[in-house]
């Protein structure tokens, strides 16, 4: 393998003894963070993910609170328990797990987070407030990218950045916090032609699609980053990314794994927003 790894356990492991020195600080002062998490349905992927997000909070001294739904709740039974966390005093970040059943709203939903505790950075004025240059709340998944660039000292500054994907969660947002560190960025989407035409450009490659193998080793330019948010399942039921993992190896300089990359980096900065509206409050 001539890349090397970019290890989102051993980086999280790092990141998250820092929160928990922060949360211990906040809690002597009596302002213990606190994280509630909704879900809503019984998605075996958003199960995990919710469950984790909680261990994440229990294991480094934030309060947490998981209220699971039925599928069937209603989007005004949701909007009314929404508001009573926004009320909440010891709930200083409110997420509600995405995606959401067809039947909600998921902006209204989003939208009807208080901003100063929507801990994922999805809200409007948090998407506006991070698109001029100000973010309050950074979405976690991009969050957790710069953090792995900066792990590796990479010089974003002045780099080709090329995201493959143009969603409100990860690609968009991701587009931004590089331009924001000085990259050319170039957003694709699913629309683009000749995506590999782009992605050779890249001197920072992050893949964001849920589409298995959208790129391959022949897509990369030699020694660049390649950062895999995708997340899927091989034909054998196995965890993959979006790239092509085992010949992109051979050419990339550093790449993320899946699962063990981005993956525990997007629960991490999960943690250090909630830290961070914690220590605002
Ligand atoms: N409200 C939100 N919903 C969703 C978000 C989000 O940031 N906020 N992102 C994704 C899912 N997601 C977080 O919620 C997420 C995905 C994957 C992982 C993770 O740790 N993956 C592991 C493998 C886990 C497994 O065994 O299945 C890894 O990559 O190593 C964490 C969080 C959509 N929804």
């Amino acid at each position: 393998m001539s890349a090397q790894l970019i290890d989102g356990n051993l980086l999280s492991q790092q990141l998250r003894a820092e929160v928990a020195q922060r949360a211990a600080a906040l809690t002597a002062q009596g302002k213990q963070p606190g994280l509630a998490v909704i879900l809503v349905g019984d998605s075996p992927a958003s199960q995990v993910y919710v469950r984790n997000k909680v261990k994440a909070c229990q294991d480094n001294g934030l309060h947490s609170v998981l209220e699971k739904y039925e599928a069937s709740m209603t989007e005004a039974e949701l909007l009314a328990r929404i508001d009573a966390l926004n009320a909440d005093p010891k709930i200083n970040g409110i997420l509600v797990q995405l995606p959401l059943p067809a039947h909600i709203d998921a902006h209204k939903v989003i939208e009807a987070i208080a901003p100063e505790k929507d801990v994922d950075g999805f809200h409007v004025s948090n998407a506006g407030l991070l698109m001029t240059g100000q973010p309050l709340f950074r979405p976690c998944t991009p969050y957790g990218v710069m953090k792995m660039l900066e792990s590796i000292d990479y010089p974003v500054r002045g780099a080709n950045a090329v995201v493959v994907g143009a969603s409100n969660i990860v690609g968009k947002p991701q587009a931004m916090l590089l331009l924001q560190a000085g990259a050319t960025v170039t957003i694709c989407n699913s629309k683009t032609r000749d995506l590999g035409h782009h992605t050779r450009q890249a001197d920072i490659l992050v893949v964001a699609t849920g589409k298995r193998n959208i790129v391959t080793a022949d897509m990369v330019k030699p020694g660049a980053v390649v950062i895999d948010v995708g997340m899927n399942r091989d034909d054998n039921g196995k965890l993959c990314g979006d790239v092509d993992f085992a010949n992109t190896k051979e050419v990339a300089g550093w790449i993320t794994p899946v699962p063990g990359g981005v993956g525990p980096m997007t629960i991490t900065m999960l943690l250090v927003n909630t830290i961070e509206a914690a220590e605002r409050s």
